[in-house]
């Protein structure tokens, strides 16, 4: 089966690049992205390519290519789920804040509501992707809402992970590691899971396409991010034994890197992971295992949580440690609010936890990222509960550059890795900071001995 259409449902971060780059390695497939949300699709269809709602490089340059040739963005999801032979569900799956499983499980309503429409609307037989991130056995859910239309309609589900990371979406998935596919084994089911095949082969060698059961794909997506963030907390955890050896992060990163088992990448120790997705999947997987009777399980996997929320604390702590146990009053600068460097995504950044830390001690915060306005670092502080609107508005500050955030400050601290933090007049920031300048590096962007050498009362996370 040759797929002519395909819909998309949700335009976020996953559906915008995932399907832009589908449009662009197949000019003979239409491609309908729709979403909910009006404004957000007012945006990916702003005549200035650079005003779509989600950064990353070179996104802008495929969309204007592509829009409005076999590249459509809507909010007319009737009419997209219609015209469709293959329609992928890119809705968000966050994590449930209320009820059964509540903190834990994913929830997954805004999945049964596209199932339901699909449902609904579907007069000819469809191909139905999962392409957002769901706990193992989701497939089944979706089969029983699909299969109950009554309307003699057919629906074949594939399970089909993304594994993009936001900052490199465009290059990870013109050159992906792996496409995953999961399938059921029925001749319907193989026919579906060829048709996807054949997409992906538009750009992506076949061996590097890999086909499996629907329960395999679904369950190594969660299981994927959670070895990556287990990577990540095992090094912090080994940053904070560092400080206190005299041993240094980066250099037992490498030195355990090189070990072809091991690998070198995903042991940056950082001041925390971020984003979306980790910790969400982890508490999924931990609930998951939990409704299994598994334990063990369970409680091994919620140790990269709790690591990651030790690590997140333990660095706010350092700050008012060494500012002589106060920051009250004082004006903190903080460099960087995306939860990695590429980015204006925000969602789950360790400097959204490190400033309500802050705040709570009487701080003044102060911050600059490039990519994120003012309104989103309120709304991000917002959330977690502990300020009024009012209170943030009067006690968080922003700017459009690093050097004026800097000025005046008492500490500057790193939470982004944003390559111009390197290239920072930094003798500049020193002499303008209040003495002593403190400078804390959660990222381990800056030579620590260079900024010690300026005058920087440094701290560089996981050097002892
Ligand atoms: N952000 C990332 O880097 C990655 C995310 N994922 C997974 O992909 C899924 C989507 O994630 P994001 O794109 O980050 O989420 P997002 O929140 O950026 O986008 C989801 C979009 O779906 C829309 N939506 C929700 N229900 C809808 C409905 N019934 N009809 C039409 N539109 C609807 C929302 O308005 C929103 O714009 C999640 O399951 C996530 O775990 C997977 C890999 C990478
Ligand atoms: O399912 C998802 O959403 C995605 O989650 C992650 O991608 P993403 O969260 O976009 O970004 P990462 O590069 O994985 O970084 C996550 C967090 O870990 C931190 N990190 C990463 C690597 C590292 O060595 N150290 C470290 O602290 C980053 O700064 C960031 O805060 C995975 O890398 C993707 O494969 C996956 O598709």
């Amino acid at each position: 089966m040759m797929i002519k259409n395909i819909c998309c449902i949700g335009a976020g971060y996953v559906g915008g690049p995932t399907m832009s780059v589908i449009a662009s390695k197949c000019p003979e497939i239409r491609v309908n992205v729709v979403d909910l949300n009006e404004d957000r699709i007012k945006k990916w269809n702003d005549e200035n390519v650079d005003n779509i709602p989600i950064y990353e490089p070179g996104l802008s340059d495929i969309v204007k290519e592509c829009r409005d040739k076999n590249l459509f963005f809507s909010t007319n999801v009737e009419q997209a789920i219609s015209d469709a032979d293959m329609i992928f569900i890119s809705v968000n799956t966050p994590t449930k804040t209320y009820g059964v499983g509540k903190g834990m499980a994913a929830d997954l309503k805004y999945i049964e509501l596209c199932a339901r429409q699909i449902a609904s609307v579907a007069t000819n037989d469809k191909i139905i992707v999962e392409k957002s991130t769901l706990p193992v056995r989701t497939a089944e859910s979706l089969k029983a809402i699909l299969d109950n239309t009554g309307n003699g309609v057919k629906f074949d589900i594939l399970s089909n992970p993304e594994f993009l990371a936001e900052g490199t979406a465009v290059d990870d998935l013109l050159t992906p590691d792996r496409v995953l596919i999961g399938g059921e084994s029925s001749e319907r089911g193989l026919a579906a899971q060829k048709a996807l095949v054949e997409v992906y082969a538009h750009w992506v060698p076949e061996d590097r396409i890999l086909t499996t059961n629907v329960w395999s794909s679904e369950l190594s997506k969660l299981t994927a991010n959670a070895f990556l963030a287990q990577r990540v907390s095992s090094i912090n955890a080994l940053s904070e034994l560092c400080e206190v050896t005299e041993a240094d992060v980066k250099e037992v990163a490498r030195a355990i890197g090189t070990d072809s088992r091991i690998g070198p990448k995903f042991l940056n120790a950082s001041v925390g992971f971020g984003g979306s997705c980790f910790q969400k999947d982890i508490l999924n997987l931990v609930y998951i295992a939990k409704s299994y009777g598994l334990h063990e399980v369970a409680d091994y996997w919620e140790q990269v949580i709790i690591m990651n929320d030790h690590q997140k604390r333990r660095f706010a702590k350092k700050i008012v440690t060494r500012l002589f146990n106060t920051v009250s009053g004082k004006k903190i600068c903080l460099l960087g609010w995306a939860f990695k460097k590429d980015t204006n995504d925000t969602r789950e950044s360790a400097a959204i936890y490190v400033s309500d830390y802050l705040l709570n001690e009487h701080a003044e915060v102060h911050v600059y990222d490039p990519k994120v306005k003012r309104d989103q670092i309120i709304s991000d502080l917002l959330v977690l509960g502990n300020f009024s609107k009012e209170e943030l508005e009067e006690r968080v500050f922003t700017y459009e550059d690093a050097l004026s955030c800097a000025n005046q400050a008492h500490a500057v601290a790193i939470m982004t890795e944003w390559d111009e933090f390197k290239e920072l007049d930094w003798k500049h920031v020193y002499d303008e900071m209040f003495k002593p300048a403190f400078l804390f590096d959660g990222r381990m962007l800056l030579n620590h001995d260079e900024m010690t050498g300026i005058g920087f009362q440094m701290y560089t996370l996981g050097k002892g």
